[in-house]
């Protein structure tokens, strides 16, 4: 044999193949070079067919991995108008090109909603989705995989620009919550068309998902003269894992002037319930509140978990980063996870206050609850060239699997 060839073969020639080589050449009564050729051969072949396998396999993965990457193809218009708000307010939505969009890895596709208005559809892998209108960066939809809505949209909200916030969904209140300083209530930026930003700075806390956009709000010349101050708000939101709705806010002041500036926030969350009298709140029992029903005197809470029986607009103060709303009578419970937002706003407006809104069904109150993470008794401050984070976690957990019911404690000592 020459040299190359025997070092190749004691390269594939194991202990256990000398072994039944030897009792080969046993059992043939044959000796030497042409029962060990035969032998090296024989393992030659068995290798090039485990070659082929993994190259096959290599061949596979590499396909499923380059499909994972392209957006998924745009339904019909028909269905996406069946995945728009279920309810019907005012005007139908205008026929949509629908186009897929991918871009520094995330997918989403560009939607025409509610009287022509734009909005981003998001989508995991598993049937979660997501809609965000491009009017007022205001998510509308979330739905879980078996395509259950959770958010409440109510069934008159008006799409018309710019006088009208979209009733229901999540509106951002920024940069004012409320009437806690002199613009208009909640502020401006549920007011204006934010945009698609395709290269936002990285993001230190990266998903995971590919079901993400990112938007942006700068102000304009007129929202300077309401609010004199330069910022960039870039809000993103994306699907989780496990189909969790996450929305992270980063606020940089951009003046040049030098001047700080500050700013009350909400994410104001209208959730889906199933009856206001059935649902629970869990993880603000016992801490102080500002009561905006009695001239924002502040109260503390009275031990129990929270229930409905009348309006209520109460700022919680200092609150966990976990709260809970459980519903009864849908066996579900929504998981609210909020960082940089210490405040929590509980709102639901009851029968009358609810005939006197133009872009809210009279019974839609029973159908909602408003649990808001914000940030509101201590405003924000921030110096030229500083930036601010604000995040809302929601997932949703079967009733029956939440601990937080028995132990109220648990709610909030959970991670
Ligand atoms: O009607 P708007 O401006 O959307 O506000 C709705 C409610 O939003 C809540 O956050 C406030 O606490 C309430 O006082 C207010 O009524």
């Amino acid at each position: 044999m020459q040299k190359k060839e025997r070092i190749l073969y004691e390269s594939i020639v194991t202990e256990s193949d000398l072994g039944n080589w030897r009792e080969r050449e046993r059992k043939t009564n044959r000796r030497g070079c042409s029962c060990r050729d035969a032998f090296v051969r024989e393992k030659f072949g068995r290798l090039r067919v485990m070659i082929y396998v993994y190259y096959i396999y290599i061949f596979f993965v590499g396909v499923a991995m380059s499909t994972e990457m392209i957006p998924s193809p745009a339904p019909s218009p028909a269905s996406s108008s069946a995945s728009s708000p279920a309810p019907s307010p005012a005007s139908s939505p205008a026929p949509s090109s629908a186009p897929s969009c991918s871009s520094n890895s995330s997918n989403y596709e560009l939607r025409k909603g509610f009287n022509g208005l734009d909005k981003v559809l998001l989508r995991d892998a598993r049937g979660s989705s997501a809609e965000v209108y491009l009017y007022g960066g205001q998510v509308t939809s979330w739905k879980n995989d078996q395509a259950e809505e959770l958010l409440f949209l109510s069934s008159k909200a008006i799409f018309k620009p710019p006088k009208k916030a979209i009733r229901g969904g999540i509106p951002i209140c920024f940069p004012q919550f409320a009437s806690f300083g002199s613009l208009d209530t909640h502020g401006f930026a549920r007011n204006r068309f934010w945009t698609i930003d395709d290269n936002p700075p990285p993001f230190p806390t990266n998903t995971l998902s590919k079901a993400f956009v990112d938007l942006i709000l700068k102000p304009s010349e007129d929202d300077i003269k309401i609010w004199p101050h330069s910022f960039e708000y870039r809000l993103r939101v994306a699907l989780g894992p496990g189909g969790e709705l996450m929305l992270t806010s980063r606020v940089r002041n951009t003046n040049t002037d030098g001047k700080p500036f500050s700013f009350t926030f909400a994410y104001h969350t209208y959730f889906s319930v199933s009856d206001i009298s059935e649902v629970r709140v869990e993880g603000l029992e016992t801490l102080d509140y500002l009561d905006k029903l009695q001239g924002k005197r502040r109260f503390t809470e009275q031990g129990d978990a929270l229930t409905f029986e009348s309006e209520v607009d109460k700022i919680y103060l200092s609150t966990p980063t976990k709260i809970a709303i459980l519903d009864h009578e849908k066996k579900r419970t929504f998981v609210l996870r909020k960082d940089g937002l210490p405040d929590a706003v509980v709102w639901n407006p009851w029968d009358k206050k609810a005939k006197a809104m133009t872009d809210f069904g009279d019974d839609d109150y029973k159908h909602m609850l408003c649990v808001e993470a914000a940030a509101v008794e201590k405003p924000i401050n921030l110096k030229p060239g500083e930036e601010w984070k604000g995040r809302l976690e929601l997932s949703t957990v079967p009733s029956s699997y939440y601990s937080g019911q028995l132990d109220p404690r648990k709610v909030v000592l959970g991670s």
